[in-house]
């Protein structure tokens, strides 16, 4: 029986391009924490999580406290994250998002990575650990993003840029060329909802065959969400977010026959109760990085599936270790039935050795390999680990980085 002799948390950065979203524009690089669990009978499991400073502290702090557990001891580790934390709240991660409880949060990654290594102790993959593959190929969307050319005073990338319905219907048609997809997602809240409405109609009719969605991280009120719903009604699968909070979606759900989905007022467990209570919102979009990791995201396909509500996947940029991790999660959910959303299209540089997570007809194959089955680059990591240190970048603020081009700038949600 292994136990857990050491971890070793490694904070790294990414490329990241000028992607645009309602509180501002991606930042030069992207930041990860690579969790690495290393057993007394020397295997490592692996975790990938957020990077900003706090966490980083937080991971730190449970990473000491951890050496001695049993890597099957899931609950034990559970026990130990909320003693490490105790009363420290107000956790913020993801840059847009914040919840009061940061221990789901803290525990994703040391559970991953302790899930990664009971697979190769017990030479099975993640997935069997979860109940078994329901889909072996795992289907994910395009997530388009409306986009600046380049970052300003550096080279631009080779997506261009992407600021009208032109633009976002090029990225799309790049998108589903290169790696297959069959469902798109609009990153939306940055221009004014008739010109975003135009944009998913102008897809409409070049995707014809394709789920659609938009998701403008509530840019808009109550009512302008019902309007933009009547408009997309019969043409896109789920509307994402239209509106902050559990009262505001209840409000717009009320009126449209569109379903809509969130990760934002619907983040944590106890957001579960008031929106069913308010039949506010008909799909969850999971996200393991915190809903406490793969086991607890099951809890909340369990509960997504005894009250009726729709289950999808969330994300936010990241790299190959959670990209396993989701694959491994989607694979083994029977309910999941929507192509996860993932960012991995927009990335140059990855932690992984290339070749496992293949996008093919816009799925990813559960990989077979023992644990999530994916091999850490060592060079690679000390590479993005430089970056970090080098990039001065401490926390994601999209905010704060548009405003140095655009001081007037204002992230207000339900701007519309
Ligand atoms: O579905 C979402 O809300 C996201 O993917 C959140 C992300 O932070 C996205 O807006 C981004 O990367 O700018
Ligand atoms: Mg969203």
């Amino acid at each position: 029986m292994s136990r857990v002799a050491g971890v070793v948390v490694t904070p790294v950065a990414f490329a990241d391009p000028p992607l645009l979203n309602v509180v501002g524009v991606h930042e030069p690089f992207a930041l990860r924490a690579l969790v690495q669990v290393r057993t007394d009978d020397g295997l490592v499991g692996l975790g990938e999580t957020y990077a900003d400073d706090a966490h980083l502290a937080r991971l730190g702090a449970v990473a000491s406290a951890v050496v001695g557990l049993d890597v099957y001891d899931l609950n034990g580790l559970r026990r130990i994250v909320i003693d490490v934390l105790g009363n420290g709240r107000g956790a913020a991660f993801g840059g847009m998002l914040a919840v009061q409880d940061p221990a789901d949060v803290v525990l994703s990654p040391f559970e991953v990575a302790l899930l990664d290594i009971q697979g190769k102790e017990l030479g099975r993959p993640v997935a069997d650990l979860l109940g078994g593959v329901v889909r072996p190929e795992v289907p994910f969307s395009a997530y388009l993003f409306y986009k600046w050319v380049a970052h300003p005073g550096r080279a631009g990338d080779s997506w261009g840029e992407a600021l009208d319905s032109d633009g976002i219907v090029a990225q799309a048609r790049r998108m589903v060329d290169e790696y297959g997809f069959t469902a798109i997602k609009l990153k939306g809240g940055v221009f004014a909802p008739e010109q975003e409405i135009e944009a998913v109609k102008a897809l409409a009719a070049a995707f014809p065959e394709h789920s659609l969605r938009i998701d403008p991280n509530g840019a808009w009120t109550p009512s302008t969400s019902v309007r933009v719903a009547k408009s997309l009604e019969g043409l896109i699968e789920y509307l994402e977010d239209p509106t902050p909070g559990i009262g505001g979606m209840a409000e717009v759900a009320r009126q449209t026959e569109l379903p809509l989905a969130t990760n934002m007022c619907v983040i944590a467990f106890d957001h579960l109760k008031p929106a069913v209570l308010a039949d506010a919102v008909q799909v969850v979009l999971s996200d393991h990085h915190y809903w406490g990791g793969l086991r607890r995201s099951r809890l909340l396909a369990g509960i997504c599936e005894t009250f009726g509500m729709g289950l999808s996947m969330h994300s936010n940029s990241h790299l190959g270790v959670s990209l396993a991790a989701m694959t491994h999660l989607a694979a083994a959910t029977p309910n999941l039935t929507y192509a996860c959303d993932t960012h991995y299209p927009w990335k140059t540089e990855d932690l992984i050795k290339p070749g496992v997570l293949d996008f093919v007809g816009g799925s990813v194959r559960v990989p077979s390999g023992p644990g999530l089955g994916v091999e850490l680059d060592e060079d690679a990591v000390g590479r993005l680990h430089e970056q970090y240190l080098s990039c001065g970048i401490r926390g994601r603020d999209d905010t704060s980085y548009l405003r140095r081009f655009d001081p007037s700038f204002s992230p207000n949600t339900a701007r519309w």
